[in-house]
C-alpha cells in the first residue's frame, strides 16, 4: 500500500488562503511530511503595502518553517505564489497563470474564506461562495487534477444539533440569492441579513453552508472531499507544540482572561468544547487529499473533524485549565490578577459586566483622564462585549458530529501512515 508522502511525490498542489492560519500549517506540513511534492502553487493577493512575493518570504521566515529549514534550506524553491485577488472576476489570475494551472495542477485545497461572524453577507457570499464557484470552474479546466478538497467547518449546519456527514439542502438557491444581492443597496442587503440567515448566528456560517451546496454541484465532474473543522486551535504536536498566530475563537477570550481583563462570559459549563489542534485538522486534510484522489469516490465525501463525539471536554473544565495554566504563568502587563468565571445566567453574567467590567474601567479612565492621559479601557471593553456576545451561540450550546468517515480513513491508511496519523487517533480518543 502505497504512503500518503509516496501520493504526494512529484504533484503539483494548488493552495488557496495559504497565509492564514490552517494555510500556513497545511503548507509547512506538506513541505516537512511529504519533501518530494513538486510545487505548491499559492494564490496569494497583495495586502497591506506588500506584495504577494514580499509576504510569501515573509511568512517562510516565520518559526512555523524552522524544522522544514533545517531539513532542506532550498524549500521554497517549491514554492510559486500566484496572484489572485479571490472577489475579483476570474479571480483575477493572469491569463498565462491560468495556463499554467491548468495545465499541471493535481490537487487543490481550498483554505481562503472569511471567518469574521460580523461581515457583511454581500462581501461574505462574494469570497466563501463566488469564489468558490469560480474556482471550481478553473478546476474543470485543469488536464490533470484528481481532487478538490474544500475547507468547510463543522458549524455550517449550527441550526441543527445532530450533524451528520452528509451535505443539507443549502437555506436558499445559492445562484437566487446571488442574483438578487447583485442589485440590492448595502443598506438593504444589512436589512433583510437577520431574516434571510434565520437560525444561523451570522452570515459566517450561512454563507459556508452555501459554498458546500455550490461544491457538491459539481462534484459528478471532480473527485471531492469536504473538510469540516470544528474550533481549531493551537498546534498539538507538530511542528511543534502551542503554535498559533490569531486571536479568533477562544483564543482571544483566553488572553483576555490571562490579562486579568475578562471576568464574566456567558457559557454552558456542561457544553462540549469542540476544540481540536491545527495540525490534527492539517493530518486529515492531507489524508482526505490522498484518498479522494487515489480512491475517486463517487460522491463528494464530507468528513467531520471534531473531537466531542469520541473524547468530549466541556467549557466548564477549559474555565478550570486556563485559570490554572496562568497562575503557573502570568502574563506580562497584565490589568488585572485573572479571576474569569463561566456562567450560563443571563442575568448574573450581567451583573457581573456591570462590577466586574465596566465599573473598573470606569474607574481607570478616570486615573487616566486625570492624569492627562487618553481613556482608553471603556473602548477596550466595548470591543471585548462585541466579541464575546458573538461567540457566545458557541459556548452556550451542543452540537453531535457524526465522524465516521475520519474512522473509514483511518482504517485505508498504509501501516506506516497510521503511526504518523496514530497521533491524531489519541489526540481526538
Ligand atoms: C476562562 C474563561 C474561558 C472561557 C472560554 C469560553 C470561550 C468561548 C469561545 C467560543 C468560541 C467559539 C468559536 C466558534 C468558531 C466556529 C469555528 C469556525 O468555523 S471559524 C473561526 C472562527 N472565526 C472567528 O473566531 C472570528 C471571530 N472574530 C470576529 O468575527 C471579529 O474578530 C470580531 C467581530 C469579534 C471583532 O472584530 P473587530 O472589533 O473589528 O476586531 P478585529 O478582529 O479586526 O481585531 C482588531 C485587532 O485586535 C486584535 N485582537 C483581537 N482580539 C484580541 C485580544 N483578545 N487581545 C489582543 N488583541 C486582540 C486583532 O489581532 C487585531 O489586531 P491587528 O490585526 O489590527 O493588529
Ligand atoms: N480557524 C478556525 O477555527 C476554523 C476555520 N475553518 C475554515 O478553515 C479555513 C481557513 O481558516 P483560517 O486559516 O482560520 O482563516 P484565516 O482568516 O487565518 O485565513 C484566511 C485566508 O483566506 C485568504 N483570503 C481572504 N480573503 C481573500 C481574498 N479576497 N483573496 C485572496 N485570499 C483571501 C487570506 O488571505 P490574506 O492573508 O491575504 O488575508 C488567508 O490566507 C476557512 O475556510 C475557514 O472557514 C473551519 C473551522 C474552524
Amino acid at each position: 500500500m502505497a504512503s500518503i508522502a509516496d501520493y504526494y511525490a512529484g504533484k503539483n498542489v494548488l493552495i488557496t488562503g495559504a497565509t492564514g492560519f490552517m494555510g500556513k500549517v497545511l503548507v509547512e506540513k506538506l513541505l516537512r511530511s511529504c519533501p518530494e511534492v513538486r510545487t505548491l502553487y499559492l494564490l496569494v493577493r497583495p495586502k497591506a503595502g506588500q506584495s504577494m512575493q514580499e509576504r510569501v518570504s515573509d511568512m517562510m521566515k516565520c518559526k512555523l518553517f524552522d524544522r522544514v529549514r533545517e531539513d532542506n534550506p532550498d524549500f521554497h524553491q517549491k514554492i510559486v505564489p500566484i496572484s489572485s485577488e479571490l472577489t475579483q472576476p476570474a479571480l483575477a489570475i493572469s491569463p498565462e497563470d491560468v495556463e499554467r494551472l491548468t495545465s499541471c495542477v493535481n490537487i487543490i485545497f481550498h483554505c481562503a474564506a472569511t471567518i469574521r461572524f460580523d461581515e457583511p453577507l454581500k462581501h461574505a457570499l462574494q469570497l466563501n461562495v463566488i469564489a468558490t464557484q469560480q474556482l471550481l470552474s478553473l478546476a474543470q479546466q485543469m488536464h490533470h487534477l484528481q481532487a478538490f478538497i474544500h475547507i468547510s467547518t463543522a458549524y455550517a449546519n449550527c441550526n441543527r444539533r445532530h450533524i451528520d456527514e452528509i451535505i443539507y439542502p443549502p437555506p436558499v438557491e445559492p445562484k437566487k440569492l446571488i442574483d438578487s444581492l447583485e442589485w440590492m443597496e448595502d443598506s438593504i442587503v444589512r436589512d433583510i441579513t437577520p431574516r434571510l440567515i434565520g437560525e444561523r448566528p451570522n452570515t459566517y456560517t450561512y454563507t459556508k453552508a452555501l459554498a458546500e451546496c455550490v461544491v457538491q454541484r459539481e462534484s459528478s465532474k471532480l473527485s471531492i472531499g469536504i473538510i469540516r473543522p470544528s474550533i481549531v486551535g493551537a498546534s498539538w504536536q507538530e511542528p511543534f507544540p502551542g503554535w498559533i498566530d490569531n486571536f479568533n475563537g477562544p483564543s482571544g477570550v483566553f488572553i483576555a482572561a490571562g490579562k486579568g481583563i475578562l471576568r464574566t462570559m456567558r457559557a454552558n459549563n456542561d457544553a462540549v468544547a469542540d476544540l481540536i489542534p491545527v495540525d490534527v485538522v492539517i493530518n486529515l486534510t492531507l489524508a482526505a487529499g490522498w484518498y479522494t484522489a487515489v480512491h475517486r469516490p463517487k460522491a463528494a465525501l464530507v468528513y467531520n473533524c471534531t473531537t466531542g463525539g469520541i473524547n468530549p471536554f466541556h467549557w466548564g473544565e477549559i474555565e478550570h485549565h486556563v485559570m490554572s495554566s496562568f497562575k503557573r504563568n502570568p502574563l506580562e502587563q497584565a490589568f488585572r490578577r485573572p479571576n474569569a468565571n463561566i456562567t450560563s445566567n443571563y442575568l448574573m453574567n450581567q451583573y457581573w459586566i456591570l462590577v466586574s467590567h465596566k465599573f473598573p474601567a470606569l474607574i481607570y479612565d478616570l486615573y487616566l483622564r486625570l492624569s492627562g492621559q487618553k481613556p482608553q479601557m471603556m473602548r477596550i471593553f466595548n470591543r471585548l462585549h462585541k466579541a464575546i456576545g458573538l461567540l457566545e451561540y458557541f459556548s452556550s450550546q451542543d452540537w453531535e458530529w457524526n465522524s465516521e468517515n475520519m474512522s473509514m480513513l483511518m482504517s485505508h491508511l498504509s501501516p506506516e501512515d497510521r503511526k504518523v496519523q496514530h497521533s491524531t487517533l489519541t489526540c481526538v480518543s
